[in-house]
């Protein structure tokens, strides 16, 4: 890479359509701004969005595209005006590498749903180039002086490593948030999780860390022992199995739902009790059903949630380092993002692909 002030030139493995495959690109990022603080990347997880983006599930992929929003790096520059962070230190990026500043919602702290917000990868920045994300050597992030608390740059706690920092940065916000929002951090309460990928065995483990009783939905029964042995689950149900369904109708306060393809949502409306809330994360470019009373005879709501702020964020990996929650990952190197991907899409690993964007680790 360059010296401050110059553009630095680095490779990134990008998607060049929508086959999806990545492949070695070289780009320049733009001069460190003031604001700006430029990561090395070490770690970046592989999120379900990442086959969305690179395959153009939304129909508005544009290519070259590196993808990669679960990124953490080493500090290597800082901006002129830069006060909050430091060369040396372990930082974070997720989604979102800007917002207009002016919005209610950026005015609220809740940046992410900034109508003007810039996407990490896939979206234009100020500069009018591309952003590229975190399957790359390094990236430029806003950490915006004009704001109290830090964006678009979280800090790293000292307690967690790297690489199990990675998937926190989306799946473990993406849970946090509407747990949060919704008023369902209290203890006791009976939580449900649909779909145990990346996103699903986070809302597990954070669910269990704020003293939920939690059952995880799952199309299979694959899962079943990891569920209960290793993630801490307290009841699992299979969702094709219309006995186990039956028998846990009215039983849960809320349900998150991650599954990333079309699904019937009545199944899940009959397990909320009366008031209970069905929460979408996945993205489904098709519209979802039900029959109205499924929700107005148990004044039931279906609510949707997009990550978190940034705010949030570091509020959750201080939560993690406290709580001493880790992620399950699957570490691979770069030039195996392809394999990795293709696993994701097949349903195909436990929990969250975590690509060893430095090199750091040693093959055993
Ligand atoms: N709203 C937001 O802010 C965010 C949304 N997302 C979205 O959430 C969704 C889940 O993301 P992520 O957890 O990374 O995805 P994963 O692929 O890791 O997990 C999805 C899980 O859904 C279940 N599933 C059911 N049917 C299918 C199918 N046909 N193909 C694949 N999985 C299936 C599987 O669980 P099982 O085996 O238990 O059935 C699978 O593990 C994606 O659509 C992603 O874009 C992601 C992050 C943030
Ligand atoms: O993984 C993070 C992004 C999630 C996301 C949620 C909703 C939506 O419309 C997207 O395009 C992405
Ligand atoms: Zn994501
Ligand atoms: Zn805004």
């Amino acid at each position: 890479m360059g010296s401050v002030g110059s553009e630095k030139t680095v490779t990134g493995w990008a998607a060049k359509d929508a086959s999806g495959v990545l492949s070695p690109y070289t780009y320049t990022l733009r001069k460190t701004g003031p604001e700006d603080v430029v990561i090395k990347v070490l770690y970046c997880g592989i999120c379900h969005t990442d086959i969305h983006q690179t395959k153009n599930h939304l129909g508005m992929s544009k290519y070259p595209m590196v993808p990669g929003h679960e990124v953490v790096g080493e500090v290597v520059e800082v901006g002129s005006q830069v006060s909050k962070f430091r060369v040396g230190e372990t930082v974070g990026a997720g989604c979102i590498v800007g917002s207009c500043r002016e919005c209610g919602p950026c005015k609220s702290n809740i940046e992410q749903y900034c109508n003007k917000r810039i996407w990490s990868y896939n979206d234009v920045y100020t500069d009018g180039n591309p952003t590229q994300g975190g399957f790359a050597s390094a990236m430029v992030v806003d950490q915006n002086i004009h704001v109290k608390t830090n964006r678009f740059v979280v800090r790293i706690p000292p307690g967690l490593a790297p690489e199990q920092a990675a998937p926190l940065l989306c799946a473990g916000v993406t849970v946090y948030s509407p747990l949060k929002h919704f008023g369902l951090a209290d203890s006791g309460l009976r939580g449900g999780i649909l779909g145990l990928g990346g996103v699903g065995h986070m809302g597990v483990k954070i669910a269990k860390a704020m003293g939920h009783r939690v059952t995880v939905i799952s199309s299979s029964n694959k899962k079943r022992a990891e569920a209960m042995d290793h993630l801490g689950a307290d009841a699992y149900l299979v969702s094709t199995d219309e006995a186990q369904m039956a028998r846990a109708i009215d039983s849960l306060d809320y349900i998150i739902d991650t599954v990333p393809v079309f699904h019937p949502l009545e199944p899940y409306l009959s397990l909320l009790k009366v008031q209970g809330k069905l929460i979408l994360m996945g993205v489904i470019n098709q519209p979802l059903q039900f029959v109205s009373p499924m929700v107005i005879l148990g004044r039931k709501t279906i609510s949707g949630s997009f990550i978190g702020s940034i705010d949030e964020t570091q509020e959750m990996l201080e939560f993690c380092e406290k709580k001493g929650l880790t992620s399950m990952i699957e570490i691979v190197k770069l030039d195996k993002v392809n394999e990795a991907l293709e696993r994701l899409e097949r349903n195909d690993v436990r929990y969250r692909f975590v690509v060893d964007v430095a090199g750091r680790r040693v093959e055993p």
